[in-house]
């Protein structure tokens, strides 16, 4: 059984003011069925972890670097966000594979990384509309999870988000049909690798709100959402985390 996840991926948003939105979060109706973890800029982690405590949420870092340690500057090894109280860590998100050049080769050794660090790694695969538009979006997307995907992944250690990139921050959602094709063609290909393929968790992303969190909950394979925009605030994120818990 599948647990299903409702992720928040701040991006670059949040100063310690922020951390209100967590505590508001920490008070929401019980949601039983799903697990919530929050991805603040990783000033805030050790800050957003204190506030969580002993409560079930979740808190994850948006990047690593895939050495454990050295002459980095500016970069973080995952050992060091684990330290700062963090258990997931997103990798490969589109905005990082645009704005930093990152290979699928170079997401698989940061979440190799992040395994040997006892994170869990949500790495992020999608198609730009470009390559939606030529009818070749399922082959990127699967191109990508394979490229990306260490062999020592597991349903343990590794979650799949399925990102659309030109879903992303724009309001567009691909059909549920054209979701579940590619969650679909994601399953098989995790089948044909990996054992237990069939508990690993598939995520949607992309313009996630409360309005149309119910249908997209309703695809087959659809175990969850990271959400961007509308997980910046209590208010917005729990209708969808209500939606997740009610499909
Ligand atoms: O990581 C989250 C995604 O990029 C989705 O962002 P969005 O919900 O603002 O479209």
């Amino acid at each position: 059984m599948r647990r299903k996840l409702a992720a928040g991926n701040w991006k670059m948003n949040g100063t310690p003011d922020s951390l209100a939105e967590i505590e508001a979060l920490m008070r929401m109706q019980a949601a039983p069925g799903v697990e919530i973890l929050i991805c603040p800029p990783a000033t805030l982690i050790a800050q957003a972890a204190a506030r969580v405590g002993d409560h079930p949420i979740a808190i994850g870092g948006q990047d690593c670097h895939p050495k454990a340690q050295g002459a980095h500057t500016g970069d973080l090894s995952a050992a060091m966000l684990a330290a700062a109280g963090a258990t997931h860590v997103i990798l490969g998100h589109s905005e990082r594979r645009a704005d930093h050049g990152e290979s699928d080769a170079l997401v698989r050794a940061k979440a190799e990384a992040a395994h040997a660090a006892g994170l869990i790694a949500v790495i992020c695969v999608g198609e730009t509309l470009e390559e939606r538009e030529d009818g070749r979006a399922e082959q990127v997307v699967t191109r990508q999870q394979a490229g990306s995907l260490p062999d020592g992944a597991s349903a343990a250690n590794t979650i799949v988000a399925y990102e659309p990139v030109w879903a992303i921050g724009t309001g567009k959602v691909p059909g549920t049909d054209d979701i579940g094709a590619i969650h679909g063609a994601m399953r098989a290909a995790l089948a044909e690798r990996f054992e237990d393929a069939d508990e690993m968790r598939l995520l949607y992303g992309g313009s996630v709100k409360g309005s149309n969190a119910a249908e997209i909950f309703a695809v087959a394979d659809v175990d969850g959402a990271l959400v961007g925009g509308a997980s910046l605030t209590a208010q917005d994120f729990s209708p969808i985390v209500a939606a997740l818990d009610a499909a």
